[in-house]
C-alpha cells in the first residue's frame, strides 16, 4: 500500500473531509433559508440560487468518489442520444441494488452539467437527514410516504410545481421502491408469480403507481426517460466508507433514451410497459454477468474540475479557523474546555456516522419486506 493508500484509509482524514462536509452543509442550508423571502419576490431566480447552493454540498460527495476514491464510472450508450443529455428535462429510471447507486447516479448529473437542479422521487424519512434533507427540501424534492392513498395527491402536486423549473433536471425514480435484498427480491416474486407477470432475477418487481404519476405530470417539460441500468466489475460491492477509505470501484451504466411521447397513457397499459422494461433490464443485467459489459458503445464523459475545485475551497475556508481554534484550545491548557471539544467532537462523529448509515442496505427500511396476500383477479 502507498503512503497517499495509508493516508485515505486514517480515521483523522475521514474527519476531516466530514467537518468540511457537515459545516459547509449547514452554512449553505442556513443560506437556503435567507432565499426564503425572494420565493414571494423572484421565485425563478430563488430556484437558481438554490440550484447553486445545493451544488455546493452535493459536488463535495461526487469529489470524494471521483477525486478521492478514483473510481471510474463508465457510460455505454447510444451515440445519437448522448449530444441530448444534460440539454432536456429527463425521468431516470434507475435499478437500485447497491448502497452508492444514488452517487454514481449524481456524477453522471455532474458531468452533463444538471448535478445541482436534478431530483429524486424519495422516501418521506430522508427529509429528516441533516444538510442533504433539508438541502433538497428548497430543491424541491418530491418526497413519498410509499402510502399510494396518501401519495397520489401530493407527489402529482409536487411534480406539477416543477412544470416552470428554470432549470434542466434529471428525475430520478427508483421504480422498485426499496433497495434489493434476497428476502425483498423472494417476496415480490411471490407477488408478480400471483399476478402472472415474468420473474425478474436482478431487480425487485416494479412499482408502477409511482411511475405513472410521474410520466403523466412531466408531460409536455420531460422529453425522454432514461432507462439506466448499473452495476460494478468484478461483483464489487461499493460502500460510502469504502469511498472515504479511498477505495477504487468500477461503475458501469447502460442507459438507453425512451422519448416519453412513446410511453403509454392509459395507467394499466403504461403498468405494462414498465413490467416490460423491467424485464429488459433484467436481460441487460444477465448480459453483464455473463461478458462483463453492456450493449452499446462506450461514450464516457470524463470528470470535470468543478467538484475538485468546490471541495478545495470549503476546507480552506473552513479549515483554517479549525487549525486556529485548535491551536488556541491547546494553548488554553483547560483541561474542561479540551474535554468539552473531545465530548462535542465524538457526539457530531456519531452523528455523521448515523447518516452514513442512511446509505447502508443492511439498515434498510422494511418496506417490502413483509408477505402480503394479493388476489389475483
Ligand atoms: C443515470 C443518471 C442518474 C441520475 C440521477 C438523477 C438525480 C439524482 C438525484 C438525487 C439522488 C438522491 C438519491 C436519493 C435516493 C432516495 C430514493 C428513495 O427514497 S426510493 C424510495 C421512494 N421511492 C419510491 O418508492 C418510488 C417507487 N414507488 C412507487 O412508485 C410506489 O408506487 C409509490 C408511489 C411510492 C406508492 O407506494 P405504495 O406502496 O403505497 O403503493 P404500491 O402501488 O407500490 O403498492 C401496492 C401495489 O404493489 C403491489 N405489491 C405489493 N407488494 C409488492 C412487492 N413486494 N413488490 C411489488 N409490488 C408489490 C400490490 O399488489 C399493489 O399492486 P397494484 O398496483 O396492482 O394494486
Ligand atoms: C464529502 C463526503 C462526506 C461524506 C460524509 C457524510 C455522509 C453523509 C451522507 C448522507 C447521505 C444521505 C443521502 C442518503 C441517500 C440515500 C439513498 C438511498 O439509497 O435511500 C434508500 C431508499 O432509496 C430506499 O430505502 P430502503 O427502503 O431501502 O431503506
Amino acid at each position: 500500500m502507498g503512503l497517499l493508500q495509508l493516508l485515505k484509509t486514517q480515521f483523522l482524514c475521514h474527519l476531516i473531509i466530514c467537518y468540511v462536509f457537515v459545516l459547509s452543509g449547514l452554512i449553505v442550508n442556513v443560506l437556503q433559508l435567507c432565499t426564503l423571502p425572494l420565493w414571494f419576490v423572484n421565485k425563478q431566480l430563488a430556484r437558481r440560487i438554490n440550484v447553486r447552493l445545493c451544488y455546493c454540498i452535493s459536488s463535495q460527495m461526487v469529489a470524494v468518489l471521483e477525486w478521492w476514491s478514483g473510481s471510474e464510472c463508465t457510460l455505454y450508450t447510444d451515440p445519437k442520444s448522448y449530444p441530448l443529455y444534460g440539454k432536456e428535462n429527463a425521468i431516470v429510471v434507475l435499478n437500485h441494488s447497491f448502497e452508492i447507486d444514488f452517487l454514481c447516479g449524481w456524477t453522471f448529473c455532474e458531468r452533463f452539467g444538471v448535478l445541482g437542479s436534478s431530483k429524486v422521487l424519495a422516501k418521506k424519512e430522508l427529509a429528516y437527514v441533516p444538510v442533504i434533507g433539508w438541502m433538497w427540501y428548497f430543491l424541491e424534492i418530491v418526497f413519498c410516504k410509499r402510502k399510494w392513498e396518501e401519495d397520489r395527491r401530493t407527489v402529482a402536486q409536487d411534480l406539477q410545481n416543477l412544470k416552470d423549473y428554470p432549470e434542466k433536471f434529471w428525475f430520478l425514480l427508483y421504480c422498485e421502491g426499496t433497495r434489493f435484498t434476497p428476502k425483498k427480491h423472494q417476496i415480490s416474486m411471490k407477488v408478480a408469480e400471483t399476478k402472472g407477470l415474468a420473474k425478474l432475477k436482478y431487480h425487485l418487481l416494479p412499482r408502477t403507481k409511482g411511475f405513472w404519476v410521474t410520466v403523466q405530470n412531466l408531460r409536455g417539460s420531460a422529453a425522454a426517460v432514461y432507462d439506466s441500468t448499473l452495476n460494478f466489475r468484478n461483483n464489487e460491492t461499493p460502500t460510502l466508507l469504502g469511498i472515504l477509505n479511498g477505495k477504487k470501484y468500477h461503475a458501469d451504466l447502460y442507459v438507453r433514451r425512451i422519448p416519453l411521447e412513446s410511453i403509454p397513457e392509459d395507467e394499466a397499459e403504461c403498468a405494462a410497459w414498465l413490467h416490460k422494461l423491467y424485464q429488459e433490464k433484467d436481460s441487460f443485467q444477465e448480459q453483464y454477468a455473463q461478458t462483463g459489459h453492456y450493449p452499446g458503445p462506450i461514450m464516457s464523459p470524463s470528470r470535470r474540475p468543478w467538484t475538485l475545485i468546490n471541495w478545495l475551497f470549503w476546507s480552506c475556508l473552513l479549515l483554517y479557523p479549525l487549525g486556529l481554534l485548535l491551536a488556541q484550545l491547546i494553548s488554553s491548557g483547560s483541561m474542561l474546555t479540551i474535554l468539552a471539544s473531545v465530548a462535542f467532537c465524538s457526539a457530531a462523529s456519531l452523528g455523521v456516522r448515523w447518516m452514513i448509515g442512511q446509505t447502508e442496505i443492511n439498515k434498510g427500511s422494511s418496506y417490502g419486506n413483509k408477505e402480503v396476500t394479493l388476489n389475483n383477479n
